[in-house]
């Protein structure tokens, strides 16, 4: 976990987003993310949890509300210059080229690197996550999910950036990969970075986040420490309910 306060890097003040202008999907969202930290971002289905990540991301459009990254207003940058500003998108789905190498996707993660930055930043990526390094020249259809999921963060780290936004990172993956993408997601976080990642899986999810933020029909309805949120009856009966018992009821095998 990390280590004692330090200032929030990402701070989101009041956020309104969605894909219509007349109907927003959240309305008003503030939430902070440290260096270091995981914060996680539970919540029921069609709750807004995506459309906030994307909108962060600058994929999905803003509305109102106020994104700093550091002493930086990211609020308008669009998301191709996210990238330089220091933020790390890893979506869903679709989030590598699965006709193209592992090393092709890395190399086009790291497309804004100078040659030696970029033979080291491979050389970083390969040091922390093995399989990718033997997988190389491997096609990313080759892959399995959870090998994919580590391909998608690897090539987000090649800018190094500060802030790593990840939207529901265990989607689809076996309950062992989810535990192996994890352990890189908070391995990734105690190197300093700042984490913010959407979640359905509130059990796993919390146990490797610091803090947790409950998203309810677009509005944040709770927000606590991991301990306390998992400790907290009210919100495992009124929030997590089905969830919290239960990975994700779409999850199916794929490593
Ligand atoms: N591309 C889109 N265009 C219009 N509406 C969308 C789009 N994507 C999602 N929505 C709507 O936005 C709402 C919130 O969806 P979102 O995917 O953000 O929720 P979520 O909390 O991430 O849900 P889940 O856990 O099921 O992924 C839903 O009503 C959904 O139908």
């Amino acid at each position: 976990m990390s280590g004692g306060p330090t200032s929030p890097l990402l701070r989101a003040e009041a956020v309104v987003a969605g894909y219509v202008a007349d109907l927003p999907i959240v309305h008003g969202v503030s939430l902070q993310v440290s260096p270091g930290e995981i914060l996680v971002v539970l919540g029921p289905n069609g709750a807004g949890k995506s459309t906030l990540v994307k909108s962060l991301a600058g994929v999905v459009p803003k509305f109102g509300g106020r994104v700093m990254l550091g002493e930086a207003d990211i609020t308008a940058v669009p998301v191709h210059r996210l990238a330089a500003a220091g933020v790390g998108f890893v979506p869903q789905t679709a989030n590598v080229f699965t006709s193209l190498t592992v090393e092709e996707n890395l190399r086009i993660g790291g497309y804004l690197l100078r040659g030696g930055e970029l033979a080291q930043r491979l050389d970083e990526a390969y040091a922390r996550f093995p399989d990718l390094a033997r997988l190389r020249r491997h096609a990313g259809h080759a892959l399995s999910g959870g090998q994919r999921q580590m391909l998608a963060m690897g090539r987000a780290l090649m800018t190094a950036p500060r802030l790593l936004l990840l939207d529901e990172p265990s989607a689809g993956l076996s309950p062992l990969m989810v535990s192996e993408v994890f352990k890189q997601v908070r391995q990734i976080a105690d190197s300093g970075i700042a984490v913010l990642m959407v979640e359905q899986n509130v059990k796993a999810g919390l146990r490797i986040a610091d803090r947790g933020l409950i998203l309810v029909s677009g509005r944040a309805a709770h927000e606590g420490s991991a301990p306390a949120l998992q400790s907290d009856p009210q919100v495992a009966e009124l929030y997590l309910g089905r969830h919290a018992h239960a990975a994700a009821p779409a999850a199916k095998e794929q490593a």
